[in-house]
């Protein structure tokens, strides 16, 4: 099941309050993207979740128990954060061999295949990976473990191009072939925007949106041509991220409904607004 219940979740640094009061459920086996800006909160609400952290109140449950202090439910859920937090002189085929000790469904041939993918030599120590390798590995570890939750902190912070598309890939047909709740924690929303089901949006140490992506992608859409005949369609509509090409122009509209008929008068096309615009704008400010 893995149901996660996260309830009036405060977290003070001294004066400053890093959650604010939180309050989410967490269905199974969906694919959220948990979204914010720097210090909006993310890796703190991530690392009470894993219980690497105490909340200064509330609670958060898996299926009913406690995560806090609680190595059963501990247990379901692998956490990749953004830290190394491996012996830097392990090499990667012994840290495969130790999360098999927590992690005993973790799955050896697996996490090699994935490994053999992106080219990463299991041979090697950990303090002989860089940036990119050092994400590569661990989020092979993650997927390997065969959790019910899987959190992923910037996974692919260091990757090149063609590492986080073949990333993303493999997120997502691990997933479908063995449906679990993922969550991952990113900047790069674009990229991401198409494996995700759900967004949370975290501003300040509050939860400002949870929504499914397709909700919130059908909230909104884009209208480009001609500057002069884009403003004339965006009188008296809410409207964001302009983007100037010359003398064309494409806009975001914050409304469900299209004026079919002007756009066509004035010759403007129609398209798809996309998740890091509206998140920019959700979180400006
Ligand atoms: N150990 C700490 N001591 C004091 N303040 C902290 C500590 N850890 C985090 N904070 C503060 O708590 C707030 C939330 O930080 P957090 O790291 O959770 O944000 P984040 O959303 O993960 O940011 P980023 O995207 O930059 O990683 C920030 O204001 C941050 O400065």
């Amino acid at each position: 099941m893995s149901v996660i219940e996260i309830k009036n979740l405060t977290k003070n640094y001294g004066g400053t309050k890093a959650l604010d009061s939180i309050n989410l459920t967490i269905e199974p086996n969906k694919i959220y993207g948990l979204l914010g800006r720097n210090g909006a909160g993310k890796t703190t609400l991530l690392n009470i979740m894993t219980n690497k952290l105490f909340p200064t109140t509330g609670e958060i449950t898996l299926d009913g128990e406690t995560v806090f202090e609680n190595d059963k439910a501990l247990n379901n859920i692998f956490y990749m954060m953004e830290r190394n937090l491996y012996p830097e002189g392990m090499k990667i085929k012994e840290v495969f061999k130790w999360t098999k000790e927590f992690y005993t469904e973790f799955d050896t041939e697996y996490a090699e295949k994935l490994a053999e993918k992106f080219g990463l030599n299991i041979n090697k120590k950990v303090k002989e990976q860089s940036t990119g390798y050092s994400s590569i590995f661990k989020a092979i570890v993650a997927l390997a473990t065969n959790a019910n939750v899987l959190i992923f902190d910037e996974p692919v912070l260091g990757l090149d191009a063609n590492h986080r598309d073949l990333l993303y890939k493999e997120i997502l047909s691990n997933y479908i072939d063995n449906p679990k709740t993922i969550i991952i924690s990113t900047h790069l929303i674009e990229e991401i925007a198409d494996i995700l089901e759900e967004v949370i949006i975290i501003k300040a140490g509050k939860v400002v949106l949870k929504k499914s992506v397709e909700e919130l992608l059908s909230s909104a859409y884009t209208i480009s041509g001609e500057s002069s005949k884009v403003e004339q369609y965006l009188i008296d509509k809410k409207h964001i991220g302009t983007e100037t090409m010359g003398k064309f122009k494409s806009v975001t509209v914050l409304e469900n409904k299209k004026d079919h008929k002007l756009a066509m008068e004035l010759d403007l096309e129609f398209g798809k607004a996309e998740l890091q615009k509206l998140f920019i704008s959700l979180t400006n400010s």
